[in-house]
């Protein structure tokens, strides 16, 4: 009976998802997320309620110059009007500085947060689980932590920090109106309730919708995306037309949700603007008339002329902080979206193993052991027994093996049999459905991350290079300072000890010659030769190699073959073998079928043996021998065949950009 390692604990698919999250919870995450946008709170609201008041304190010295002065002329009236005008010129002064210094503030610290989310946003996407990883598109990352968080700054320079001020505005201006006439103010005040309650049902409704909207952004990315980076495939297979369709197809997509968007933002706009039209036009009637009228139904105002027109000039700034809420709904809800969705990546659980229960490697050459393992890429929750489910379709079953430490085994069998998920499974990219993967004797869940980033490599089939120079791109395996002089003279060794000088020689810039977008202007097998360098600089104790399938060139494959050798000494090795070759030089050969190991032993034997190795080593053969008589291009080319574009097969072998 095999027991299931904890890694095997089914993960969640694609990302968290914050679509439900509101109040506390949505304040706890800004919180902990970006402590900048929450830490000094009152020095920033004090501000804002220092820039909303000194705007306020106008009416109030109107008010003071009519009823101290202007209505009842008098020997002081100057002086009344004089300090009038002072306490209000001063008041506006301290306004615009408390507004400036609010600006400065909230504009530096959202920005500080929006690169902080962008930062440990990255971060995170390193840390989360390959499963998951492999489900959700890139383009949706790179639109969560760019265009979406876009939307924040969109809405912070567009009046983010005027809200603010007017809000704070709007609750000063009701508590003077609820202190001039609490018969003005009730229905005021009623009739703006009124509209926050009906603002916040819409908002819920506006809200959705800008998800959609961003999430078909993140879609609309992805397919024009697709049609940039595959455009060798798209002009060589003559498919502009359907490439285009699908790109228009995800504009409309977007341009549909923006439209959707519409009816709930002017219905909001339609409501506000009666709302305020009734609130401007009952202050200004109600509060002339019941000023100067008294009967039973129209309450009596006390109120001086000064009075009332203060309270006239009040109504607009209460009025004028609804009307811009009613107009930067939509905008608050965009960046609300945007927002949301950036932390959803932070919200997605790490999949680092660290701390008390990680486990070191031990030192050397790392035994390998699987115990009735299962692996699948189906949803989770897939059925994992024997008995293949849709989406739970079984990619290994009951693998049991040991793989010695320093032993080079190979892995072979047809395509499909599960030679790279067993790759995966021992590099911690998929995780066991049922069964024990254990690395130097530890359970694979259990391995500290450092451990395993440092300790076990690979090399995949056509590995990844940075648009940088080919130093770089070996120099990314090591860990610490690239530049330090120890660095370069780790990469000198390296390149020496795999035979890789005369190749670099060969190069316009040396080791210094960058490599294009991807690496495309190496070929598949220079790529790995500085995915070799590389992983050789990692100095790794468990080495994964996935063997390229094609594009290498006899003289390339030389070099790569030499650089294995070099690199695989003192290792354990795994290598996916694709050729023959491969499997002849290995210690040992596993070989798959139908997720299961059917033949394990050396190529010596297993090759005199009846079964599917001696088979697909037939084939093998078959195929090198007929491969054998078909000239390689490059070696058909000769110096002075007429054809000046092309280097000679003996100096570099850089290309231009190719992505096919
Ligand atoms: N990412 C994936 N999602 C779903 N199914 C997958 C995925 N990768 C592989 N499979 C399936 O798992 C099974 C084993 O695939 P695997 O890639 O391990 O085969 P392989 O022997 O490495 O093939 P090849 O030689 O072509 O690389 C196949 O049925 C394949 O379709």
């Amino acid at each position: 009976m095999s027991s299931t390692d904890p890694a095997s604990a089914p993960a969640p698919a694609r990302l968290a998802d914050l679509a439900g999250v509101r109040g506390r919870t949505l304040i706890h995450l800004l919180r902990t997320t970006t402590p900048m946008l929450t830490s000094g709170l009152a020095l920033t609201l004090l501000l804002a309620f220092v820039a909303g008041a000194g705007r306020i304190v106008t009416p109030l010295t109107v008010q003071y110059a009519l009823d101290h002065g202007l209505l009842h002329p008098h020997p002081g009236t100057a002086d009344v009007v004089l300090r009038a005008v002072g306490v209000g010129a001063g008041a506006t002064v301290l306004a615009a500085a408390a507004s400036g210094w609010l600006n400065r503030r909230v504009f530096r610290r959202t920005e500080a947060a929006l690169a902080q989310l962008r930062a440990d946003g990255v971060a995170r996407i390193h840390e989360i689980s390959y499963e998951r990883f492999a489900r959700i598109p890139s383009a949706d990352l790179v639109s969560r932590l760019t265009s979406d968080l876009d939307t924040v700054t969109t809405f912070v320079q567009n009046g983010g920090v005027l809200l603010l001020v007017n809000a704070a505005q709007m609750v000063i201006a009701a508590v003077l109106i609820s202190i001039y006439s609490w018969q003005l103010a009730l229905p005021v005040l009623a009739a703006a309730a009124l509209l926050l309650v009906v603002m916040r049902r819409i908002q819920a409704v506006v809200g959705r919708r800008f998800r959609v909207v961003r999430e078909r952004v993140s879609a609309m990315q992805s397919v024009i995306g697709e049609a940039i980076t595959g455009i060798a495939v798209i002009r060589s297979t003559g498919t502009e037309r359907r490439s285009r369709a699908a790109a228009d197809e995800s504009i409309e997509q977007v341009a549909a949700a923006q439209r959707h968007t519409l009816v709930p933002l002017h219905t909001n706009t339609a409501l506000g603007e009666v709302a305020i039209s009734f609130i401007t036009t009952f202050i200004v009637i109600a509060g002339v008339r019941w000023s100067v009228d008294n009967t039973w139904w129209e309450p009596g105002l006390d109120l001086s002329a000064g009075e009332l027109v203060a309270l006239l000039l009040l109504v607009t700034f209460f009025v004028r902080p609804l009307q811009l809420l009613v107009t930067m709904l939509g905008e608050v809800q965009s960046a609300v979206a945007g927002w949301r969705r950036a932390i959803e990546v932070l919200a997605t659980p790490s999949a680092v193993v660290a701390g008390p229960g990680a486990r070191e490697l031990p030192p050397g050459p790392i035994a390998v052991d699987l115990h009735g393992v299962a692996a699948s890429y189906g949803d989770a929750a897939a059925d994992v027994g024997d008995v293949a489910t849709g989406d739970g379709l079984l990619a290994l079953r009951d693998v049991t093996i040991g793989i010695d430490p320093g032993e080079h085994v190979a892995v072979v069998g047809e395509t499909g049999s599960g030679k790279s998920t067993f790759a995966r499974l021992l590099t911690r990219q998929l995780s066991a459905r049922r069964g024990r993967v254990l690395l130097g004797g530890i359970p694979i869940a259990q391995v500290g991350d450092r451990s395993f980033q440092r300790r076990i490599a690979v090399v995949p089939q056509d590995p990844f290079l940075f648009d940088a120079t080919i130093a770089d791109n070996i120099l990314a395996g090591v860990h610490g300072d690239i530049r330090a002089p120890e660095a370069r003279e780790a990469l000198d060794e390296i390149v020496d000890s795999l035979g890789l000088r005369p190749w670099i020689g060969t190069l316009p810039d040396g080791i210094d010659t960058r490599v294009g977008v991807r690496g495309a202007r190496l070929s598949a097998g220079e790529r790995q030769l500085v995915a070799l360098a590389r992983t050789a600089l990692v100095d790794p104790d468990l080495l994964v190699l996935d063997e390229a399938t094609s594009g290498v060139d006899p003289a390339t494959d030389v070099r790569v073959q030499h650089a294995l050798d070099a690199l695989t000494v003192g290792r354990t090795t795994i290598s996916i073998a694709h050729r023959m070759v491969t499997a002849e030089r290995a210690d040992r050969i596993l070989v798959f079928d139908d997720g299961r190991i059917v033949q394990n032993g050396r190529h010596a034997d297993l090759v005199t043996r009846p079964g599917r190795y001696a088979d697909l080593h037939a084939v093998w053969v078959d195929h090198t021998v007929a491969a054998d008589h078909v000239p390689h291009p490059r070696e058909e080319r000769t110096e002075g065949d007429g054809d000046e574009h092309r280097e000679p097969a003996t100096r570099h072998t850089l290309r231009n950009d190719r992505s096919t």
